[in-house]
């Protein structure tokens, strides 16, 4: 193979024949032209083989590509083991073992959220938390909500007030005075009563960062991970200090235990039991206030409703006539009203409704007036407002009875 030209040893002795010679060289150009036969023939070979292998590479680039591109399902690690890494996906709670490489098994620690392909590799680490936070975490630096725009809950509102507004505003007050101010207040009642509006007004007032997270969101759009992000929740709200957290729709993960052990009940419970403890173990409450509300109150697990938990109840009802009167004539402020518009019968007439109802009934009214092609509001809108939300309240009960 390394021979050169230069080097080639003649096949002859110097003082050969002529003949031999001859004889000699043509035998070596045989030898030699066999070689060279079977060198390009090699070559061919190995440039098949290159081809092939040159094709393959190319599927694989492919197929790497698509299982990168094809849906891939998000998991949550549990644990980095000798034998693999054991991950949990998410929506079906199935736990699995599956081998990565060294480089991803460093990026990777228990609790890191990871996209898993069908057969449940990780094709890829995901980014923080953030963006889950920013799906089922509301934010909001100053809320609009002032203790103007809500009417009919004045006992509540003050209520709020004295226990969420006060020690935010003058914790040293209870310090002097010798009492913990409540740590957590659930407010319970009705769809649409005001709750959220009474959390948001309460954060406006006190300069407050409003954080809400719904309880139902944790538990059914997370699953697996509802643990982590009640402490995320809390984490968020210590970082934007003062702060009122509001958890929507508490029954969600406080609910009574039931005896099913479905895995499901699993998950709410350990989602519930980080809730406590981070509640239990909250000891500087004073720039952090907790606000929980529910429409279910008779589900919830007795456990959250302990001293220094859940410890103050406020029923926020549905409004009265005169609340009803009230909530009218705030959502009508902006709105450009016909002289003869009779409040105390648009309140009158509304019987069951919330203030959710009533301020529907507002819009509705708006809309027929737009419709006839008018820029005032009469009462005559408002009545025609208020047949059709009940008759589409009839439709919803009627479609809920029979779903
Ligand atoms: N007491 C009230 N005064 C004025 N407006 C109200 C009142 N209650 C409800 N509303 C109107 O209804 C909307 C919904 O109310 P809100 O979200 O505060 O109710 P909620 O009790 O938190 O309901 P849910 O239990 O369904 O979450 C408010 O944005 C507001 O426009």
């Amino acid at each position: 193979m390394t021979d050169t030209v230069d080097e080639v040893d003649l096949p002859y002795d110097d003082d050969a024949s002529q003949q031999d010679k001859i004889e000699a060289l043509e035998e070596r150009l045989e030898v030699l032209e066999s070689q060279n036969e079977e060198m390009r023939d090699k070559l061919l070979d190995a440039n098949a083989e290159n081809n092939k292998y040159q094709q393959k590479l190319e599927r694989l680039t492919h197929e790497n590509k698509k299982l990168k591109q094809s849906p891939l399902f998000v998991a949550t690690v549990q644990e980095l083991t000798d034998d693999g890494v054991i991950i949990k996906q998410h929506g079906n709670n199935q736990e699995a073992i599956t081998e990565v490489t060294d480089e991803m098994r460093d990026d990777l620690e228990p609790d890191s959220r990871v996209a898993v392909n069908n057969s449940l590799s990780i094709v890829k680490s995901l980014e923080d938390e953030t963006d889950v936070r920013a799906r089922v975490m509301e934010v909001e630096e100053s809320p609009e909500v002032t203790y103007q725009d809500i009417g009919g809950i004045e006992d509540q509102l003050e209520e709020v007030r004295e226990t969420v507004e006060m020690p935010l505003k003058n914790p040293d007050m209870f310090e002097e005075v010798g009492i913990e101010p409540p740590s957590g207040v659930l407010l319970h009642g009705p769809p649409g009563t005001g709750k959220t509006m009474l959390a948001k007004a309460v954060a406006n007032q006190t300069d407050a960062t409003f954080i809400k997270m719904a309880g139902s969101e944790l538990v059914h759009k997370f699953i697996g991970e509802g643990a982590k992000l009640v402490r995320d929740l809390f984490e968020l709200a210590r970082q934007h200090e003062p702060s009122v957290l509001f958890i929507d729709e508490i029954d969600a993960i406080a609910a009574k235990r039931t005896d099913s052990k479905t895995s499901g009940d699993a998950e709410v419970q350990r989602t519930m039991m980080q809730l406590l403890s981070e509640m239990d173990g909250f000891e500087e409450r004073g720039e952090i206030r907790i606000i929980a509300a529910t429409n279910r109150f008779d589900m919830l697990d007795r456990a959250i409703l302990r001293p220094g938990r859940f410890d103050r109840l406020i029923e926020v009802p549905k409004p009265d006539i005169e609340g009803r009167e009230q909530i009218f004539k705030i959502h009508t402020r902006k709105m450009n009203l016909d002289e003869e518009l009779d409040f105390a019968q648009l309140a009158d007439m509304t019987g069951e409704a919330s203030g959710a109802d009533v301020k529907a009934v507002c819009t509705e009214a708006g809309m027929f007036a737009i419709r006839d092609d008018r820029t005032e509001v009469r009462m005559q809108d408002f009545l025609d407002a208020w047949d059709k939300i009940q008759a589409e309240d009839e439709e919803e009960d009627i479609s809920r009875t029979f779903a």
